[in-house]
């Protein structure tokens, strides 16, 4: 069965709540959304949101990779062989990992579509006794003012979450207080794992860290202290400090992850599809995980429920993957999709749907 077409289209989706990084703040989801099409017209759907500060992916980028690199290159392949068309995705141009994950996604979709299965199962083909059919993310609160964050932390609560995500990396003093009032007002029975997004600089990680070690703030992990760039701090920090550090910024691909485990940047990998081009990639950095026995979380960037579904789908089919941070579509306004892994809160339920099982996508496609 050939690619017989590649469809693009656009999606906008309102927040919740403004999104706010120490990289960015966003109030709309706006992504573009991929249809890929069998010869006996099976679709798959992928989607890439641009994040320009953290994959130097924007909108036009993504549009013109796919547009005139990925398709030209791909288009008419065999979807019975999957390995040589990712081949094809990766090699037809260097990074633009945004738009060949939503390629990929889309491949994935169609692929397990084709062989009549849901994607998380086709996945976990390799440990299918360990496959999970329900997992549990947590919510991002946003950097603000210590009484925004506090508000937003006890609203998470009402509606379930156990488990906070708080970025941080606006000052480390600051931050210490941030959280520390979050952890007074949620109480001790509610997780908090601290995101500084590269906002701080190696010394001020570890004495923000320790500080809050010190008052028995009681922190799950600390996502991406320093600047992706700086491999040592990094190291510095995690030997430094008590509380796991987990690698995200500085993660996108196989051989970053392999470094990292072998030379102790991180005690743990913050998997995203939109770092490592999509699924293919992804599954190789479980392998390695499983083999240096590191556990992974797999997040997601501000997306909607078509790329954070394929995340749910490897989330549940791969035992390194203990932390789940795929909240894009708790933090939308609107689901605009049908189908798809069930959100209730906090959790998540994978269905045995064929694919990802997104089924309704209101978008306006053009063919390319
Ligand atoms: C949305 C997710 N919970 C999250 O916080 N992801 C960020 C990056 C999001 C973005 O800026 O789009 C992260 O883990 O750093
Ligand atoms: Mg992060």
């Amino acid at each position: 069965m050939k690619l017989k077409e590649i469809a693009i289209g656009y999606i906008d989706i309102p927040l919740v709540t403004p999104f706010k990084t120490a990289l960015r703040t966003v109030n709309s989801v706006n992504d573009l959304i991929v249809k890929v099409t069998a010869e006996d017209g099976t679709e798959g759907y992928g989607e890439a949101p641009p994040t320009a500060v953290i994959t130097g992916d924007t909108k036009e980028s993504i549009e013109a990779a796919i547009r005139y690199y990925i398709a030209p290159t791909i288009k008419g392949m065999d979807l019975e062989d999957l390995p040589a068309i990712m081949q094809k995705l990766e090699k037809c141009l260097a990074k633009n990992t945004t738009a060949k994950a939503a390629v990929d996604i889309a491949l994935y979709d169609l692929y397990a579509k084709l062989q009549k299965k849901p994607l998380f199962r086709l996945l976990g083909e390799k440990e299918p006794e360990l496959v999970k059919t329900k997992l549990e993310t947590d919510l991002t609160i946003s950097v603000n003012e210590t009484e925004e964050m506090v508000r937003d932390s006890l609203l998470a609560v009402e509606k379930g979450f156990h488990v906070l995500k708080v970025k941080v990396g606006k000052g480390g003093a600051k931050d210490v207080e941030r959280i520390r009032e979050i952890r007074n007002a949620v109480g001790k029975d509610i997780v908090i794992r601290v995101d500084a997004n590269q906002g701080w600089t190696r010394e001020e990680a570890v004495s923000t860290i320790t500080a809050m070690e010190d008052a028995g703030l009681g922190i799950e992990l600390v996502e991406q202290p320093v600047s992706y760039h700086d491999f040592k701090g990094m190291q510095y920090v995690t030997a430094q400090v008590e509380t796991p550090i987990l690698a995200d910024e500085s993660v996108f691909s196989y051989e970053d992850a392999v470094r990292l485990m072998e030379e102790k940047g991180a005690d743990l990998i913050n998997i995203k599809l939109m770092k490592t081009g999509g699924i293919h990639e992804a599954v190789r950095i479980c392998d390695a995980a499983d083999q240096f026995g590191v556990k992974c979380m797999i997040g997601c960037m501000l997306e909607s429920k078509v790329s954070v579904s394929a995340g749910v789908h490897l989330a549940a089919a791969r035992s390194c993957v203990t932390m789940a941070d795929l909240d894009g579509p708790s933090l939308c306004r609107i689901d605009p999709y049908e189908g798809g892994p069930v959100y209730e809160g906090p959790h998540i339920f994978l269905k045995e749907d064929n694919g990802i099982g997104i089924t309704g996508v209101p978008v306006k496609f053009e063919t390319i």
